[in-house]
């Protein structure tokens, strides 16, 4: 079986727009468009995943929201990515670019006119459809 790999990405809401990123090119999946995140370490919930990656990425504090829609999963040739992807917005505002190349606030319709990981295809479908004015933070 291959190697299953469980990723939680975010996608910001701020006004609207839906935050966009590209990773830095030597990454794997480099030319693609991502939510920003990364793989699940064990013992931590998605939740937490995300809050790491998004202080290790982008050195803010986030708060996540709720799920945009079931689990995906992707067969590359190096494994299976699990990815969830969950409504987050920032608590700070450093945005370091860290582990990216290119950050873009996009609307719903503008999502679709990026390329994005295979993997991503369900968050962004589901995304477009969704009515984002009614997307609750509950921390925040
Ligand atoms: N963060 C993120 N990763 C995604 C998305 N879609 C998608 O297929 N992936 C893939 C790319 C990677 O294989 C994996 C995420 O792992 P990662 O962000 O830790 O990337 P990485 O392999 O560079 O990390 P590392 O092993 O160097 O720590 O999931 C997405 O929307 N966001």
């Amino acid at each position: 079986m291959k190697k299953q790999i469980n990723v939680v990405g975010a996608a910001f809401l701020e006004n609207g727009k839906i935050l966009a990123t590209k990773r830095n090119d030597d990454r794997v999946l480099g030319t693609l468009w991502e939510f920003p995140g990364g793989k699940i370490e064990p013992g931590e919930t998605p939740q937490q995943a995300l809050k790491r990656e998004l202080e290790e990425e982008f050195n803010d504090e986030i708060v996540v929201g709720p799920r945009v829609t079931a689990t995906s999963s992707h067969e590359y040739d190096f494994g299976v990515v699990n990815l969830t992807v969950y409504y987050a917005q920032f608590q700070t505002h450093h945005f370091d670019l860290i582990a990216h190349s290119e950050v873009k606030w996009t609307t719903q319709t503008q999502l679709n006119d990026l390329q994005w990981a295979d993997a991503d295809q369900a968050a962004v479908a589901a995304i477009t459809q969704a009515n984002l004015s009614q997307v609750v933070f509950d921390e925040a």
